[in-house]
């Protein structure tokens, strides 16, 4: 299920990365006094109340001249806009209103996009409660007060923005998979989506709506519908090279959010390298599907051993999953491309697999015949049953006498053998323990 997104934008200095420590609870991300230093998290998991959200922290470089900041808050809005569900709108209540901040206003007022208009360093309600009122004539709607430091009014900032996130319903309509397709930049993203899109058993057609919905395509093939949310295009001109990187981990973020599989691409000529698997890994913690499509792959010299050695490679830096599917393409010549839509049936299927309790627990026991359970001091793990609560991914709940007995390795073993019965190729599973009193 696809968690809302809320992005933070704002002047550089105003206190994002103090507000984003704060609402994420840990601090994860590097506050100096220095402005626009880079950060090394600038996504997190926020729950609140019974709400879970993705903050983004669309982060900033202090450019030298007004002129180019204006123009980084133009494109950090505009990523803002694209991304995400509310944006919190973070002002500087000790600074005051600035002429950038009319122009950012200006440009989430026409957007039509759900705004929390935020004044942050409001560190004294009762002495400051005139500068909060100027905020109003950025004619966005009621400013909330609040200090990041002094941890004040964020409770009433976290209800304005829950009670803005969209209702889950319109998703629950649309069936249609989710395809991403994710990457580092020129590995072939959009060579590969409009190969597939050039196709001619593929229908196109555009989906109306959203300013988020400009970037995903729906396709047919062989009667079955899909959604490609595309990431590619993210070097746009005269970028530093930080915000390029920041920009494409967000982008890839909020795809992913939305996506059921995602098609991770790599460039054939680089091999698997660290930036792959730090995208990767923003599938995996999401329980997304994951095919990985070797791309470029007319572009290397091959033997009777290249699949053999670039599949070894790439399961190596990959560890953490193994369940991915891996594809040799070229959107050059289009080789192996339309095998790529089979491949994603079959993940699309295995993510959504349901297997049946009394199945389940035929392969539950078998496992525990073969190897027993493990034990400490005396007392044995008893495993009395399993069974599979939820799809997207997988996710199975396992009853036992005692937590503290079930070892992650045993949890392994026992995932190993649901996967040797079900195959479950391309998609991770989710295990739960949970304890039963003993009879
Ligand atoms: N008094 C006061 N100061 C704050 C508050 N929140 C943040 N600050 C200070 O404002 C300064 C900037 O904070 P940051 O969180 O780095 O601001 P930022 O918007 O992330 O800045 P960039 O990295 O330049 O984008 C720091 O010195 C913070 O200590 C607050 O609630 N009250
Ligand atoms: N030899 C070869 N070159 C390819 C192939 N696919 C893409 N390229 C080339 O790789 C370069 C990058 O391709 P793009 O499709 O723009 O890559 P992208 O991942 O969308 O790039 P960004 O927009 O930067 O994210 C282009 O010069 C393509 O011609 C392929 O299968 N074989």
């Amino acid at each position: 299920m696809a968690k809302p997104i809320v992005a933070i934008v704002g002047r550089p200095n105003v206190g994002k990365s103090t507000l984003f420590n704060m609402m994420v609870g840990e601090r994860i991300s590097i506050v100096k006094d220095t402005p626009g230093v880079t950060r090394d998290r600038i996504y997190a998991d926020v729950t609140w109340l019974n709400h879970s959200f993705t903050l983004m922290d669309t982060g900033g470089i202090e450019p030298e001249t007004n002129d180019l900041m204006l123009k980084h808050m133009r494109e950090q809005a505009e990523m803002a806009i694209e991304m995400a569900d509310v944006v919190l709108f973070l002002t500087d209540g000790k600074t005051g209103l600035v002429d950038a901040d009319y122009q950012v206003a200006d440009m989430l007022r026409k957007s039509h996009k759900k705004v929390v208009l935020v004044v942050n360093k409001i560190d004294n309600f009762e002495k400051q409660s005139m500068d909060v009122y100027e905020f109003y004539n950025l004619g966005i709607g009621e400013p909330f007060p609040i200090s990041s430091i002094g941890k004040i009014g964020v409770g009433e900032m976290l209800d304005e923005i829950v009670h803005l996130f969209p209702e889950d319903l319109e998703e629950e309509e649309d069936e249609r998979p989710r395809v991403a397709i994710v990457g580092k930049p020129n590995v072939g993203k959009s060579s590969i989506i409009n190969k597939l899109l050039g196709e001619n058993r593929v229908i196109v057609s555009d989906i109306a709506g959203t300013t988020r919905d400009a970037v995903d395509t729906a396709v047919t093939w062989e009667g079955k519908e899909y959604v490609f949310i595309d990431t590619a295009g993210l070097r746009r001109k005269n970028k530093i090279k930080e915000e390029i990187e920041r920009y494409s981990i967000l982008r890839t973020v909020s795809a992913v959010e939305r996506a059921d599989v995602v098609m991770l691409v790599i460039d054939a000529t680089e091999g698997i390298t660290e930036q792959d698997a730090k995208i990767a890994g923003i599938a995996h913690d999401r329980g997304r599907g994951m095919i990985i499509v070797v791309n470029k792959w007319d572009a290397v010299e091959k033997d009777n051993n290249s699949v053999k050695k670039y599949t070894n490679d790439i399961r190596k830096v990959l560890s953490f999953l193994p369940y991915a599917e891996i594809v040799f393409v070229s959107a050059k010549t289009g080789q192996r491309l339309p095998k790529l839509f089979d491949t994603l049936e079959v993940v699309i299927q295995n993510h959504s697999l349901r297997i049946a309790t009394g199945v389940l627990n035929d392969i539950l026991a078998e496992a525990v015949a073969m190897q027993q359970p493990p034990s400490d001091k005396g007392r044995r793990l008893k495993i009395y049953y399993m069974t599979q609560v939820s799809v997207k991914p997988p996710t199975f709940v396992i009853f036992v006498n005692s937590k503290k007995l079930m070892h992650f390795s045993y949890t392994r073993y026992l995932e190993n053998k649901i996967r040797e019965a079900f195959g479950f190729s391309g998609t991770p599973l989710k295990f739960f323990v949970r304890e039963r009193k003993e009879n």
